[in-house]
């Protein structure tokens, strides 16, 4: 089938049939390219206003025309023939371009491991006042670029006179280039492919006004445990100051063009940026880098995509997905969709996205409903523990503090508890006996593990985690755990307390608990002391004043009349 690919948004019908026409012809297949294909490339590509690119194959059949730059049109990997790591595809890209050729046009060059990339540059009608619609299909240049096996930069470029383009035998020089390719022991394949299991990702740091050195380095280095976290790769970064982000592409154009290389040159397929990105920046991104581009938020869904285990979790994970997708709606073009390896792709997968609004509206609004009724029995199962007069205590706490740890330790429970970040989103709750120290009597109580915070929880997740999050809004106490050995606890104790602020009610009552102690130097350790006089610290791991925590819920739960607690003799 003769299908044209590409973006043909806004291009008429008339012009597509005579793009298809393309297929028809054919060229001598040891000629790169002849005058006449040439020249109605040109024309075309001057009467549609966009970049067209053609794919031709060594017996100079043309197998793929598409609207759009090399990249943008690019064969995906699946479509490619296969080969051996140290020789060519066997296929060569003819463009039309307004511009002369930038390094996207070499990465497509590179992964599709073309034979050779012909770039054509012909004026622009758009920027031509005196003679608007009529096409002046004169080419203006004509460069040539082929693979060469130099790891800076496996390609070059050079301007080609028309005689030599079109009269020249290049079957023998591509023969050439591969043997060259071949003794250097150069391995082509080395390209990204977006079919490993893990994703090779490339951020993006956007430093934004007001933000502090420290902070920035801070959101990068959780930006690493996040992807990381995702079960990404982080392979090298890009960072950028910029007050104000550009509205088409968060960076601007030369950092794009970083962007691009250095995607190539540390072989990412994934690109993330540190700040949300909207769906025109996403998809102009995505344009004119080749990549499928995510932002933190989408990282963070992608994490509790993962990790959802119950029935509840998926439930509410979903919904989350669902909320964040349905405004950033966005053809993913079927080259983004086969690039991504996971992060962004994971959950109501891309058949999902790909259906309309409508049917994706219809999902949330039946995912609500199963929410509020998740809430309404966690509600009941609640009220049953009310009646027994036990007071409820939920640990809250930034992500990877080590509240399932602390849970673990002091009730025998199992949850699973891991260095990563998110490990837990389902709450447990366990019952826990503590014994007053000065009159001998036992105290039962429950405590709650839950998610944890972050910094900027996405709101799309914490609309639906309400029933999750409920477990704290509905506490008594809060036992706010803090991983005293993390550098940016201080902001962690700050972004807690926030998120806490955006609840629509939080017990009043929190007892600060400094965890991880057992790794904190001794001046962070002494601040804290200062800082927090009424804190408790200790070490869930190495079991390190868990009486004096114990002791201390005792005295809290009395101090504070949270509930009339059972006072049971003791024996
Ligand atoms: N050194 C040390 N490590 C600890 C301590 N407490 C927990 N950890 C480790 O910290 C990591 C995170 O612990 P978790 O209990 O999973 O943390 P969490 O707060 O439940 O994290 P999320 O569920 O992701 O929000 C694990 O690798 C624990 O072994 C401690 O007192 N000392
Ligand atoms: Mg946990």
């Amino acid at each position: 089938m003769a299908t044209v690919h590409g973006n043909l948004q806004g291009i008429k019908s008339s012009h597509i049939k005579q793009l298809e026409k393309l297929y028809d012809q054919r060229l001598p297949g040891d000629r790169l390219l002849t005058p006449e294909i040439a020249e109605q490339l040109a024309t075309l590509s001057q009467t549609i206003h966009h970049p067209i690119s053609g794919y031709v194959n060594r017996r100079g059949q043309i197998i793929r025309v598409g609207v759009g730059t090399p990249l943008q049109t690019q064969l995906a990997e699946t479509d490619l023939p296969r080969r051996s790591g140290d020789r060519l595809s066997g296929i060569r890209c003819i463009t039309v371009q307004f511009q002369p050729p930038d390094p996207s046009a070499f990465i497509a060059l590179m992964r599709q491991r073309l034979d050779a990339l012909v770039v054509l540059i012909v004026a622009d009608p758009k920027g031509n006042k005196h003679r608007k619609d009529k096409a002046d299909a004169s080419i203006q240049q004509m460069h040539l670029a082929h693979i060469v096996p130099d790891p800076e930069q496996p390609w070059t470029v050079e301007a080609i006179a028309p005689n030599t383009l079109f009269e020249e035998d290049f079957d023998e020089r591509i023969h050439e280039w591969e043997r060259d390719i071949q003794a250097a022991g150069f391995d082509l394949s080395d390209a990204p492919t977006g079919q490993a299991d893990r994703d090779r990702v490339l951020l993006v740091g956007v430093m934004a006004e007001g933000m502090t050195e420290q902070q920035f380095e801070d959101s990068i280095g959780e930006l690493v445990r996040l992807v990381e976290s995702a079960q990404g790769e982080v392979v090298g970064m890009v960072q950028q100051k910029r007050s104000r982000p550009d509205p088409q592409t968060v960076v601007g154009q030369g950092k794009v063009e970083e962007v691009t290389l250095e995607a190539q040159r540390s072989r990412a397929n994934l690109v993330v940026f540190n700040r949300d990105i909207s769906a025109t920046q996403a998809r102009n991104l995505e344009e004119q880098i080749g990549l499928l581009v995510v932002d933190r938020t989408e990282v963070i869904l992608d994490i509790f995509a993962q990790r959802a285990r119950s029935q509840a979790g998926k439930l509410q994970v979903e919904l989350a997905q669902l909320e964040y997708m349905l405004p950033r709606l966005r053809g993913r073009g079927q080259a983004m969709s086969r690039l991504g390896a996971g992060i962004g792709t994971r959950g109501p997968g891309e058949t999902k996205l790909e259906t309309e609004r409508r049917t994706i509206q219809r999902r949330i609004n039946q995912l609500q409903q199963e929410v509020d009724q998740l809430q309404a029995h966690r509600a009941r199962l609640r009220h049953q523990r009310e009646n027994q007069d036990m007071p409820a205590i939920a640990l809250v706490g930034y992500t990877n503090a080590g509240k399932s740890t602390l849970l673990n330790t002091l009730t025998q429970a199992d949850i699973y508890t891991a260095d990563q970040l998110f490990a837990t989103l389902d709450p447990t709750t366990r019952r826990l006996t503590v014994m007053d120290p000065d009159t001998g009597n036992r105290r039962d109580l429950l405590l709650t593990d839950t998610v944890g915070f972050i910094h900027h929880l996405p709101p799309a997740l914490m609309d639906a985690f309400r029933a999750t999050l409920e477990e704290v809004t509905e506490a008594d106490a809060l036992l706010h755990v803090v991983d005293l050995s993390h550098p940016a606890w201080e902001r962690h104790i700050q972004s807690v307390q926030e998120v806490l602020d955006e609840l629509p009610s939080s017990p009043d009552d929190v007892l600060l608990v400094f965890n991880k102690v057992d790794r904190t130097d001794s001046e962070t350790l002494a601040l804290a002391q200062q800082t927090y006089p009424n804190a408790l610290f200790i070490s869930a791991t190495e079991r390190l004043g868990l009486e004096t925590l114990r002791q201390r819920l005792v005295q809290f739960i009395d101090a504070h009349a949270i509930t009339s607690p059972e006072i049971i003799p003791s024996k």
